[in-house]
């Protein structure tokens, strides 16, 4: 079961999925994922065979998920990078830069669609604060603008932890929740579809410390977090040039603040391929050389399961190739 016992679980079956009753003591049999249950990421974590039959840890937010995996609680966590209409998940993209040596070791998405629910009686008319996680909440606002022009909005840890407090004690008069809430507790629906767009999706990625790095697929992809060298002209376009002149692809590439001072930027990158590819290795060294800070943060199957195409200039014979030339080159003659 998933240590949530306050709420009951909203979410299919799969959540408890022959779980030990206890807390285990082995770190290995835990996995922690923002609670409680019912939520997205519960449902992404559902989706990993090895977490089957574990205890769920259900946790408040990135920052405990993540310290769990650190200190030792649990052996990975479930937690939510990018929005499709969002974008990246600003405060994991950071955890994952400053948290030392945290591997993503697979992504997961979610389909994810919002319903606003109030305490029974409630009208749409009577609806002054609403209370949603943020990333939710970003993702409703057409609705609300357009409907609740005038509403407040009150943060919360999570939909089904905003939902949940509407019956204990929440100022809010409702809150933006997954649509099988009302299955399990005594909310009404006020309006459905909420969201800003129905083919809305999570990614999530697992993140584990000390595990190896997962076997090469064929669909594969690389995230890595680096900086600039300095404020020149053309340094981002050098740090493109690293995976271009490689033929390695980019499905993500985004800034974030370093935070030590004003304008400095740290980049957020999705490379297809598996650092075990010669061409994404290659790009990796190419990497170092130039930034003054590089983090890897693992390569890992891609959710899709789309095959990684790129040009035949590009295949890992054609760099053993290069290689094997190179040192015939400097190989002492007679040898
Ligand atoms: O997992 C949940 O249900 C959450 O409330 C969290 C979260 C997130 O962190 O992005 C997950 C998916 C949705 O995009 C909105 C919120």
């Amino acid at each position: 079961m998933p240590e949530t016992a306050d709420q009951p679980p909203i979410a299919p079956d799969h959540a408890g999925d022959h779980a030990p009753a206890h807390t285990p003591q082995d770190h290995a049999e835990v996995y922690s994922f923002l609670g409680p249950s019912g939520t997205f990421t519960e449902a992404a974590l559902a989706q990993v065979p090895q977490a089957k039959g574990k205890h769920w840890r259900s946790v408040n937010n990135v920052g405990e998920a993540l310290g769990d995996v650190v200190a030792g609680r649990s052996v990975a966590a479930m937690i939510a990078i990018e929005n499709s209409i969002e974008g990246g998940v600003s405060v994991a993209q950071d955890a994952l830069a400053t948290i030392p040596d945290l591997r993503i070791v697979g992504e997961y998405l979610v389909p994810v669609n919002f319903v606003l629910v109030a305490r029974p009686g409630t009208r749409l008319s009577d609806v002054k604060v609403i209370n949603a996680h943020p990333v939710a909440y970003a993702q409703c606002h057409l609705w609300l603008d357009a409907n609740l022009p005038a509403h407040g909005h009150l943060p919360s840890s999570s939909n089904v932890a905003a939902a949940a407090s509407l019956l204990d004690g929440s100022p809010a008069d409702a809150a933006i929740a997954p649509p099988g809430i009302i299955d399990h507790h005594d909310l009404e629906v006020l309006a459905e579809n909420i969201g800003d767009n129905p083919n809305a999706v999570t990614r999530f990625v697992l993140v584990s410390r000390g595990t190896a790095i997962p076997a090469p697929t064929g669909a594969d992809k690389t995230s890595i977090i680096a900086e600039l060298p300095d404020d020149r002209p053309g340094s981002l376009l050098d740090l493109l040039e690293q995976f271009s002149t490689r033929g390695v692809n980019l499905s993500l590439i985004e800034s974030r603040p370093i935070g030590d001072s004003l304008g400095r930027y740290r980049f957020v990158i999705d490379a297809d391929g598996h650092i075990s590819d010669e061409r994404v290795a290659d790009a990796l060294l190419g990497l170092r050389r130039f930034s003054p800070a590089v983090i890897f943060l693992g390569s890992y199957p891609r959710a899709d399961g789309r095959h990684v195409d790129y040009d035949h200039r590009y295949r890992d014979e054609v760099f053993t190739e290069a290689r094997e030339w190179l040192k015939g080159l400097t190989a002492p003659p007679g040898e």
